[in-house]
């Protein structure tokens, strides 16, 4: 079966990106984004191309080539679906901050919605892909609600899960480790619909990369890649701490250890605690399934990953009241970075979020400056985790446009993304403008110590 339309519900971090990869690289098959956010719509249509709504390298020039051709984005939602033969279902898959499961499950309403517009619109036979992350055995309730319709529509459910990550989301897409597809393998319909969508992806990814198995393992295969990924920076940074107190830099440790090819080197690297959208809500996604079927040291065991980094983001903070004798009330402290990683705009779970409510709750007075990250955002990420007013996060954090703003008059710096121009920065001025002591807190490893140290920063790298 050769596809001819697709839909993705979801324009997203995901469904944007992914999309439209897709559309540039097939260019006979129509692509079709829906959101119901009007607003971000229209800005995936912006006539100037600079202004999508999403920053990733590279994604401008994609979108730029396709977009009008075979790549739309619209908030007609039913006509997509209805005119589409692939649907991807590419929402948000939230933790739940409510009822049964708050705190740690997947809050799954976006999805069957999702499901519930599909088994009303479609007239006929539609494969419907899982691209959102989903606890194991979703397919079977999106199966449930599709077949009940009585329209005779025939559905075939595949979970394709994204392994992308912000900030070389067009490199991941153009040139994946692999792409998963998890189908109905042991029926006909079954293997056909995974078939059709091994040759979307054919068209630049190399066969051998395309692994098909069964649903369940398909939809299981993502939160374990992502557990196992957020586990490599926790034990790291479990290790920096004890670098700290016995004169081992993590750095060395990480690269010793990387160099054994069993473990591998990359994400290794120390940091102030991983963010983004997905490691913490997926391992707790985990975590909740396991409690679920019982597998209490499970459920245990993944935790920890967890709290391990919810300590390292306290740990740092923590660091940086104590070493300005055990008090910050009053003083100007320069956060440098808000995003969650460099080169993405993206701040959802950024460690930056917490450093700054510890030091806002102990009374610092905090200056942000990131290269991507709108204000309001910052003052939404404040916000949204209820530790004081609105008015009074306004008043007590502030929010500039170039790095020297924030660390002019400062007591302490604090690097928390490793945005390259971070490592360009005039550091003798800051010094300069800076009261003394200078204090400067590197949570990601990013400036030369010895180099600081010279021009007379006190200078503090986590694992080290
Ligand atoms: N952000 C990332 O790097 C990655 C995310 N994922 C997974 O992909 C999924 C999507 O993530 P993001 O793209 O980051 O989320 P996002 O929040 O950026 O985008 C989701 C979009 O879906 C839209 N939406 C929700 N319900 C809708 C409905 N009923 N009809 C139409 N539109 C609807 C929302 O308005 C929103 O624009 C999640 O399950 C996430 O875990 C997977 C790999 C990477
Ligand atoms: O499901 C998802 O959402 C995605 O989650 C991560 O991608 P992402 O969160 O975009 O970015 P990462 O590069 O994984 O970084 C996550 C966090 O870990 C931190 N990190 C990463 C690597 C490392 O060595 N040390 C470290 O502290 C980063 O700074 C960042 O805060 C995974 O890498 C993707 O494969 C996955 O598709």
């Amino acid at each position: 079966m050769k596809i001819k339309n697709i839909c993705c519900i979801g324009a997203g971090y995901v469904g944007g990106p992914t999309m439209a990869v897709i559309a540039q690289k097939c260019p006979e098959i129509n692509v079709t984004v829906v959101d119901i956010n009007e607003e971000r719509i229209k800005a995936w249509n912006d006539e100037d191309v600079e202004n999508i709504p999403i920053y990733e390298p590279g994604l401008s020039a994609v979108v730029k080539e396709a977009r009008g051709r075979n790549l739309f984005f619209s908030t007609d939602v039913d006509a997509a679906i209805d005119k589409a033969d692939m649907i991807f279902i590419s929402v948000n898959t939230p933790t739940k901050t409510y009822g049964i499961g708050k705190g740690m499950a997947a809050d799954l309403k976006f999805i069957e919605l999702c499901a519930r517009q599909i088994a009303r619109v479609s007239k006929d036979d539609k494969i419907v892909v899982e691209k959102s992350t989903l606890p194991v055995r979703t397919a079977e309730a999106l199966k449930n609600i599709l077949d009940n319709t009585g329209n005779g529509v025939n559905y075939q459910i595949l979970s394709n899960p994204e392994f992308l990550a912000e900030g070389t989301a067009v490199d991941d897409l153009m040139n994946p480790d692999r792409v998963l597809i998890g189908g109905d393998i042991d029926t006909t319909k079954g293997k056909e619909a995974v078939e059709a969508l091994v040759d979307v992806y054919a068209h630049w990814v190399p066969r051998e990369r395309l692994l098909t198995t069964n649903v369940w393992s398909s939809e299981l295969s993502k939160l374990t890649a992502n557990a196992f990924l957020a586990q490599r920076v926790s034990s790291i940074n479990a290790m920096s701490e004890l670098c700290e107190k016995t004169g081992a830099d993590v750095n060395e440790v990480s690269k010793a250890v990387g160099m054994d090819s069993r473990i591998g080197s990359k994400f290794l690297k120390s940091s102030v605690g991983f963010g983004g959208s997905c490691f913490q809500k997926d391992i707790l996604n985990l975590v909740y399934i396991s409690k679920s079927f019982g597998l209490n040291e499970v459920a245990d065991y993944w935790e920890q990953v967890i709290l391990m980094n919810d300590h390292q983001k306290r740990r740092f903070a923590a660091k940086i009241v104590q070493t300005l004798f055990n008090t910050v009330s009053g003083k100007k402290i320069a956060l440098l970075g808000w995003a969650f990683k460099k080169d993405t705009n993206d701040t959802r779970e950024s460690a930056a979020i917490y450093v700054a409510d510890y030091l806002l709750n102990e009374q610092a007075e905090i200056v942000i400056y990131d290269p991507k990250v709108k204000t309001e955002q910052i003052y939404a990420d404040l916000d949204y985790l209820n530790s004081r007013s609105s008015e009074e996060n306004r008043a007590r954090l502030k929010v500039v446009n170039t790095p020297y703003e924030a660390t002019n008059d400062s007591h302490a710096v604090a690097v928390l993304t490793e945005w390259d121009e971070f490592k360009e920065l005039d550091w003798q001025k800051v010094y300069n403008e800076m009261l003394k002591p200078a204090f400067l807190f590197d949570g990601r490893r990013l400036l030369k110590r010895k180099t600081k140290e010279e021009i007379g920063f006190e200078f503090y790298a986590i694992g080290s």
